[in-house]
């Protein structure tokens, strides 16, 4: 892919014009409080655009709009054809717009537009295919009975689903969750971040002109307490898909045991170990992998490798290389398609980034913040450090020593976390045992990854709870199962058999 200048993607920025307003039954509306708050770009301070501030009024006018699509049957009984034909026009008119949505993403977050380039809308483009080509693929199933008897095992969609999407990866999260969702005839209460409301806005706007009924695709932006929670205790609401941390994520099944029982998926944090043997080849590579995994995206990754542990026998040679590869870092202006690091979400996020790296484990490399940006830092940490421990979500990577294969992998587990982890060793047994070993969604091996959009993910321990983003599976989310159960017999028939 070739990308533009700097001064290119500064004049498509200038030309924007941002969607506000919530949008809810096919229009863009105003929040019914009238009440707006502003959203800012985190490279420069300055503000984007003020936006709707929804609370639970529009909470349930949304629900009430999507629950009579939902009824009516206008996306959930259409033809899987026909479904499939608009959400594959949908992911060709983001296709289309893919600069206007990479610049848009760019500046509400902080991310590189070089990411947002390559990364976010190319993989939106790809999930929103990959689950509209599905979407006809799957069978339904016949169970074993008698000859008098036919039982069928159908699935149906789940109903009208709140989406609360994280502010790291906005317009790709948005597509995890709204892929699945619209393939099985949902539909759909999305809340962006507040930090980030701006792409999914647009895709309202782009899945109506791709034919996607009114009423199907709502987008209610807002606070968490103001929008999220409303969402999580809504009585009419059939289930909710949740990324974000994992302290709101609990807040899910709380507001799910006190309101209707909804179907709750939880897709949360992480302290992701990479795990690096001595008989790792090709330190070069390894090294590669290890900085690709600490500090893509700031280091604003759920699956992002924050912990690299390290046999001893290997550990002044790979850091060595890692400092090299990270060297080809560069920090700045995310619009600048050179930069690899720009600007962290906010100000609130920044000041707790930062406040990992004052006192305490040594710095080896990096360790400077200054006006929302951080540099790639890499830190020597005891086990029991708080930079060990806890999930930073910025570019920070802590080294821990190791002297065996055992105790890396104890240490690997040695979290509450259970997201991802990677496993770089030359040896088949020590690689399938390790990966076998490690309590983690995704276990890479030789490399960082999250595998790609056929391969579920999601997480063990703290960072995951019900179903999977990604892959066949993602489908469970958003689809119950239903028995329906046939007597077949002829008059001449006994009643029961
Ligand atoms: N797993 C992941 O991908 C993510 C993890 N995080 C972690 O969370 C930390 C804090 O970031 P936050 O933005 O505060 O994440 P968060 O978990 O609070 O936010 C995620 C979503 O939940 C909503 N929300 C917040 N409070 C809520 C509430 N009381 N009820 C219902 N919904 C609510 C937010 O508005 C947002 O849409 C980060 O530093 C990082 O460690 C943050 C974002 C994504
Ligand atoms: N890396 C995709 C999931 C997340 O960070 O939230």
């Amino acid at each position: 892919m070739s990308l533009l200048t700097t001064e290119e993607y500064k004049a498509i920025a200038a030309g924007l014009s941002f969607p506000t307003q919530a949008f809810i039954d096919g229009a863009f509306r105003p929040a019914i409080s009238g009440k707006t708050f502003d959203t800012v770009n985190p490279a420069t301070g300055a503000v984007l655009a003020k936006v709707a501030a929804c609370d639970a009024a529009d909470v349930d006018f949304a629900v009430e709009k999507a629950r009579d699509a939902f009824e009516d049957g206008r996306w959930s009984r259409l033809h899987p054809k026909e479904r499939k034909e608009t959400l594959i026009r949908l992911a060709k008119l983001v296709a289309r717009n893919a600069q206007e949505l990479a610049v848009m993403e760019s500046l509400d977050s902080g991310k590189t537009i070089f990411d947002c380039e390559t990364v976010d809308v190319p993989e939106t483009v790809n999930c929103l295919t990959w689950h509209a080509e599905l979407i006809d693929k799957i069978y339904e199933q016949v169970a074993p009975a008698s000859d008098n008897h036919i039982a069928m095992i159908v699935r149906e969609p789940v109903g009208v689903v709140g989406l609360v999407l994280p502010w790291n990866f906005p317009l790709l999260m948005l597509a995890w969750k709204i892929g699945p969702a619209l393939a099985a005839g949902c539909s759909i209460i999305v809340k962006p971040a507040l930090e980030t409301s701006l792409t999914a806005l647009r895709m309202a706007e782009l899945a109506m002109e791709a034919g996607i009924p009114a009423g199907v695709f709502n987008v209610v932006p807002g606070g968490g307490a103001e929008v999220g929670e409303p969402i999580g205790r809504h009585m009419d609401i059939d289930a909710v898909s949740f990324t974000g941390s994992t302290a709101t994520g609990r807040r899910f099944l709380k507001y799910a045991s006190e309101s209707n029982l909804k179907e709750v998926t939880l897709e949360m944090g992480g302290k992701n170990p990479a795990v690096v043997l001595d008989d790792a080849e090709n330190l070069d590579r390894v090294a590669a992998h290890v900085v690709n995994g600490a500090f893509w995206n700031m280091g604003e990754n759920c699956s992002a490798s924050s912990r690299l542990i390290v046999q001893k026998g290997v550990k002044d040679a790979l850091l060595g290389r890692i400092y090299a590869h990270a060297r080809e870092w560069p920090m700045g202006d995310p619009l600048d398609p050179v930069n690899r690091v720009g600007a962290l979400v906010s100000k609130a996020h920044y000041d707790k980034v930062s406040s990992y790296l004052g006192k305490g484990p040594k710095v080896l490399m990096g360790g400077k913040a200054d006006a929302g940006f951080v540099e790639p830092t890499i830190l020597d940490v005891a086990r029991d450090a708080k930079q060990a421990r806890e999930e930073i979500f910025g570019p920070v990577l802590s080294v821990l020593t190791v002297d065996s294969f055992d105790e890396a992998i104890a240490l690997a587990n040695d979290t509450e976390y259970g997201l991802a982890a990677s496993i770089f060793t030359a040896n088949v047994k020590k690689a399938i045992r390790g990966a076998r070993a490690i309590r983690a969604g995704t276990v890479t091996v030789n490399s960082f990854g999250e595998g790609d959009i056929s391969t579920p993910f999601g997480g063990f321990k703290q960072s995951g709870f019900g179903g999977r983003d990604n892959g066949i599976h993602a489908h469970d989310q958003y689809t119950q199962i239903k028995t329906i159960w046939v007597d077949l017999a002829d008059d001449g028939d006994e009643a029961v058999g």
